[in-house]
Order: structure tokens, then C-alpha cells, then sequence
């Protein structure tokens, strides 16, 4: 914990060294007032009841001021921290976008632990706001404690026992806290199912189908159920907090009680009871806010000790390597008895595939549902790695290419496709950030992906925003959100390899068949200029046989490959499938 508020503080006064200072000031003034106000309150009354009205006066004067300063120095004190904390949350939150998006692969995003891990650390990145806040408090009451603890002790020594009370409150503090924190952890996994079910709920896209099938209902009882089970285990371990932090207050009572006995029992005036009460109340102020203030503190604390556990996840999941990606390729990408099972799966996705795909080839991977298909297509592009096998690229094992080095040498357009709801120049311009502005090259990628006419029949063209996060946003429907997907694939002008995921599923067969006409002729170009390679899913034939390669899959291994005409003369489960659906077209 104390590593935690050095931390809280580093960052602080990197963003701003007089801010903190002040807030520190404040803090520390603040917390000195409350033990000299019992000073001075206790100076009144003896001046009072000795008849020295001038004393008195000034001593209630004092009174007073250290009152006001009290008060202004923790307002003042706050409006200096909360900024800084505001910016320590803004800084927990970005840590958080880079594990979770800044990682090279994304296997690991598919680990429920992970998973869990995320959603706790969402709501515990909300405790930032009171991070700071915490550690300047702590540091005023280490000032304040050993002014109370003085001011005791000069009544009786055996006062000076009372602080010590402190320890066991606080103990029971971090003990509560943990327990908070195991039922938090428990109650992680059925919170992220029912905020999903929460969203399948609340969604446009779901919408209709959700409406059709009458599942909105029984969604909503199912995440009423999953929510009931997270409160009652939170509940049970707020409960179980609440039951140690009230035995520990309840030592410092017997204390407390004890050193007004003490006080009564010595008191050499009616000031003096006065400052021990005084005191005594401080000392139950100061507990109080010590152990909210540790809680607090603690909460910041675990928030970090889950990130660093998410961290060591995610860390290891990246290349290695200094090998750089040929300007161009010469031979292809060769899998060399890949296989990919993903951590704690009992069989693997993939089994042992030996393929060759050749430079400027345009290769299509076929296969029933669950395959393997997206999985391949993600292993080409380094966001798995290979359980065993070698990907070489030219060669060169993609495990020894820094993952950034190669993914600027792709270009994808995945099944699940984002719909990213900016205006149309921008949401195709991110598939190429460097020339997000340039619209001749939007226009260009448009064009290949057949969505030119889209945007034009759009009220503003290429500045219509789009979707509904926007008042003036134009509504798509599916396939031209993915039209525009196929344009944001479109932008890099020389990837080696391109990767289309099921990239017209949501098109007509037209529109596929002239997208793939079309696009054929221009991926010659670049497989020219490039030796590119183009790596396509898809399940319509008519596609399919346009491929140089084409790669069947069958349970995670690859059942034959070849061209159109010598998988037909094979006879195999290729002319099979391809029997099936000319048939159905006929
Ligand atoms: N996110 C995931 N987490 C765990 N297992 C997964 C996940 N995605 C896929 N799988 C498993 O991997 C296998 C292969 O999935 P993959 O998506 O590669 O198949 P596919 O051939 O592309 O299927 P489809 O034609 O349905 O898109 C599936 O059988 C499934 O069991």
C-alpha cells in the first residue's frame, strides 16, 4: 500500500509539482487545526472558570480561526488534489486500453479469467477519484496523531495508549477489505455475463431478432438471476466487512471509554477534562477517517496488483524478434506443421497444416462452420501464434517479425467487421491512418469495394456520419457497413498479404461475384508490384473458383488443396461440396 501512495504521488507531482504541494499544505493544515482547536478550547475554559477574561477571549478567537482554517483548508485543499486525481484515473483508464488493446495477439482476450479480471478492473479504475485524496489525508493524520498523542500524554501518560487503539480498527480495515475483495472477485464473472446479456437486451442490431424470437423476456430473467447471484455474494461479503470493521471499532470504544475514565480520574481542572474529551473525540475522528482513508487506499491498491496480474497475462504474448518483412515477397508464406489449441481447450482448433500459398496468389480457405477458417486467418496475421509449427514469411519465422512491423503490412476485412460510427471519410480512412485525411485514396478504396454509389446517394457523401451515436447519422444496412469495411480494407496501397474474412457475406451473389471481378484485376496489380497475397473465406462457389489456391478444411486440418479444376478431378470432398451448391443453382 505505501508503494501504492508513492506511486499516487509520483504521478501527481509529474503532472504538477505546485499542485500537490499546495493540496499537501492544505491537507497538512487541515489536520493540524483539529488537535490545536482541543488545545485551545480547553485554554478557554480554564480562563473562563479562573476568571481571565482576556485569555479567554483570545483562546475562543483562536477557537475560532483554527475553525474557519479547518474547514477552508479541506475545501481548498480538495479543489487542489481532485484534478490530479481526475488525471490519475484518465491515466488507470488508457493502462487499461493498452493491455487490453495494445497487446500483439488477442488470444488471451479469450480467457474468461481475463475476462473477469477486466470487469473488475472497470469498476475499480471509478476509486482513482479518491486516490489521492486518501494518501494527502493519511499524511495529514501522521502529522496529527503525534500532536494528539503529545497533548495526551502531558494529562497522563496512559493516555498516550489511546492512539494506540487506532491499530486495531485499522487492522480490521485491511481484513474486511480483503474479504470485499474475494467477494468482488466472485461476483465478477456472472456481472460481465449479465451486462452482456444487459446489452443484447438494449441493442438496435439484436433488436428484431430478440422481438421475432420473444427471447427478450427470458433474457431479462436470466440476467435478473446472474445479477441477483453477484449481489448476494457481494452482499455476503459486504456483510462479513461490515462484522470485522465493527469489532474493531468496538476495541477502540472499550478504549476510548477507558481514557475518559483516566481523564476524570486526574483531572486537575475542568480544562483539562475538557481538552481529553476534545481530544478523545479527535482520536475517534481520526480513526474513523484512517481506516475509510486506508480503504480507500487499498481499493487503488488492488486495482494496480489486478492490473499487474492482467499484465503478466498479456505480457509474453508478442514477438520477440528483430526480423524484418521483405519489401516484397518472393516465395509466399509457408505453415509448417501449424497447430493451435488455445490454453486450457482439450483438442486443438488447428492440427498440423503444411501449406504453401504463393507469392501474388489469391487463396481461398473453404471449410464447414467451426473448422478452423478465422482461426488460420488469424494466425496469418500474428494475433494468435502457433501452439507448435512455424509461420515463415519469405522464410523468416513470423515469430522473430515484430508484430507491428508486420501487421503495417496488412490489410484485413474481418467477418466481424467494426462499425465505426464517424463520418464516412473517416471510418474507411482508418484502415490506413497515415492517409486518413486523403480523399482521393478513400474515394479509390471506395471504388474497389463497389460502395462509391453508397456514399454518393448519402446527404452529405464522404462527411455523412454515420450510425446512430450521431443526431444526423445515416442508419446502414449490414451489407453496407460492410462495404465500407471492404473499403477500410482497401486503403493500404501495398500490403503483402490481404486477409478477407468472410468479406461479402452480407452482399448479394451479384455483388459479391463483381466485388471479386473486380477486385481480382486489381489484386493482380499489387500481387505484381508486391508478390501480395490474398487470403479469402467465403462459401460461395461461384468465389471460390476464381482462387489460384483453394484450401479445404475438415475438424482443423487441411482435407485437400488445389485449383478449381484439379480438387473437381479429384473427386474429393471439394467436388462434393461444389456438386451440392450447383446444384442448388440449377
Ligand atoms: N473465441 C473463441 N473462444 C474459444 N473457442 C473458439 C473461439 N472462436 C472459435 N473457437 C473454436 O475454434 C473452432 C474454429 O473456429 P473458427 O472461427 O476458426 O471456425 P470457422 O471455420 O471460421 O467457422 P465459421 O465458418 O463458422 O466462421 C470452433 O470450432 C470453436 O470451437
Amino acid at each position: 500500500m505505501i508503494s501504492t501512495a508513492v506511486l499516487l504521488l509520483r504521478n501527481a507531482w509529474r503532472a504538477d509539482p505546485r499542485r500537490i504541494l499546495t493540496a499537501a499544505g492544505f491537507a497538512l493544515g487541515g489536520a493540524l487545526a483539529g488537535p490545536l482547536i482541543a488545545a485551545a478550547l480547553a485554554t478557554m475554559t480554564g480562563a473562563v472558570l479562573t476568571g481571565r477574561p482576556a485569555v479567554a477571549a483570545a483562546a475562543g478567537a483562536a477557537v475560532a480561526v483554527l475553525a474557519v482554517a479547518a474547514l477552508t483548508c479541506s475545501h481548498f485543499g480538495h479543489v487542489f488534489w481532485f484534478e490530479l486525481s481526475e488525471l490519475a484515473e484518465l491515466d488507470f483508464d488508457r493502462d487499461l486500453a493498452a493491455l487490453s488493446n495494445g497487446s500483439d495477439g488477442i488470444a488471451h482476450h479469450e480467457r474468461a479469467e481475463l475476462a473477469d479480471r477486466f470487469t473488475l478492473l472497470q469498476r475499480e479504475s471509478r476509486q482513482f477519484h479518491t486516490g489521492l485524496g486518501a494518501v494527502l489525508g493519511l499524511g495529514g493524520l501522521l502529522l496529527a496523531v503525534p500532536v494528539t498523542a503529545v497533548l495526551l500524554a502531558r494529562v497522563s501518560p496512559l493516555l498516550l495508549f489511546l492512539p494506540l487503539a487506532v491499530l486495531p480498527p485499522l487492522a480490521a480495515a485491511r481484513l474486511a477489505e480483503r474479504v470485499l475483495d474475494r467477494s468482488r472477485t466472485a461476483a465478477a464473472e456472472p456481472i460481465r455475463v449479465a451486462r452482456h446479456l444487459f446489452g443484447l437486451v438494449t441493442s438496435v442490431q439484436y433488436a428484431g431478432e430478440l422481438r421475432v424470437a420473444g427471447a427478450g423476456g427470458h433474457l431479462l430473467d436470466r440476467h435478473a438471476a446472474l445479477w441477483r447471484t453477484a449481489t448476494g455474494r457481494l452482499t455476503a461479503g459486504q456483510v462479513r466487512a461490515a462484522g470485522i470493521r465493527a469489532a474493531g471499532q468496538a476495541l477502540f470504544a472499550l478504549a476510548y471509554g477507558a481514557a475518559v475514565l483516566v481523564a476524570v480520574d486526574r483531572a486537575a481542572g475542568a480544562g483539562t477534562v475538557v481538552l481529553v474529551v476534545a481530544l478523545a473525540v479527535q482520536v475517534n475522528a481520526q480513526v474513523t477517517s484512517a481506516v475509510a482513508l486506508v480503504r480507500d487506499l487499498q481499493r487503488i491498491d488492488t486495482a494496480y496488483r489486478h492490473a499487474d496480474e492482467v499484465r503478466a497475462a498479456v505480457a509474453g504474448t508478442g514477438g520477440t524478434g528483430d526480423g524484418e518483412v521483405p519489401d516484397r515477397l518472393r516465395a509466399g508464406i509457408t505453415l509448417d506443421g501449424v497447430s493451435f489449441r488455445r490454453p486450457g481447450a482439450d483438442r486443438p482448433v488447428l492440427s498440423d497444416v503444411h501449406l504453401t500459398l504463393p507469392a501474388g496468389a489469391t487463396v481461398a480457405v473453404i471449410g464447414e462452420n467451426g473448422a478452423g477458417k478465422s482461426t488460420l486467418i488469424k494466425l496469418l496475421c500474428g494475433l494468435y501464434r502457433p501452439t507448435t509449427g512455424r509461420i515463415l514469411i519469405d522464410g523468416v519465422d513470423l515469430r522473430d517479425i515484430p508484430a507491428a512491423r508486420w501487421r503495417e503490412r496488412l490489410s484485413a476485412g474481418f467477418q466481424d467487421h467494426v462499425r465505426f460510427e464517424f463520418p464516412v471519410r473517416e471510418a474507411v480512412g482508418v484502415g490506413d491512418l497515415p492517409r486518413l485525411g486523403d480523399e482521393p485514396a478513400v474515394r479509390d478504396a471506395l471504388s474497389r469495394a463497389g460502395a462509391e454509389a453508397l456514399v454518393d446517394a448519402l446527404p452529405r457523401g464522404l462527411d455523412s456520419p454515420l450510425g446512430t451515436a450521431h443526431a444526423d447519422g445515416t442508419g446502414l444496412s449490414g451489407g453496407q457497413w460492410q462495404r465500407l469495411a471492404l473499403g477500410r480494407a482497401f486503403m493500404r496501397r501495398t500490403p503483402l498479404l490481404l486477409v478477407l474474412d468472410e468479406p461479402a457475406s452480407a452482399l448479394d451473389p451479384d455483388a459479391e461475384h463483381r466485388l471479386f471481378d473486380r477486385y481480382a484485376a486489381q489484386a493482380s496489380a499489387v500481387a505484381a508490384r508486391a508478390g501480395a497475397i490474398t487470403v479469402f473465406v467465403s462459401h460461395r462457389f461461384s468465389t471460390v473458383r476464381t482462387a489460384d489456391l483453394i484450401v479445404v478444411l475438415r475438424d482443423g486440418r487441411v482435407a485437400e488443396a488445389g485449383d478449381h479444376d484439379s480438387l473437381l478431378a479429384a473427386g474429393g470432398a471439394y467436388a462434393a461440396l461444389y456438386a451440392v451448391q450447383a446444384a442448388a443453382y440449377r
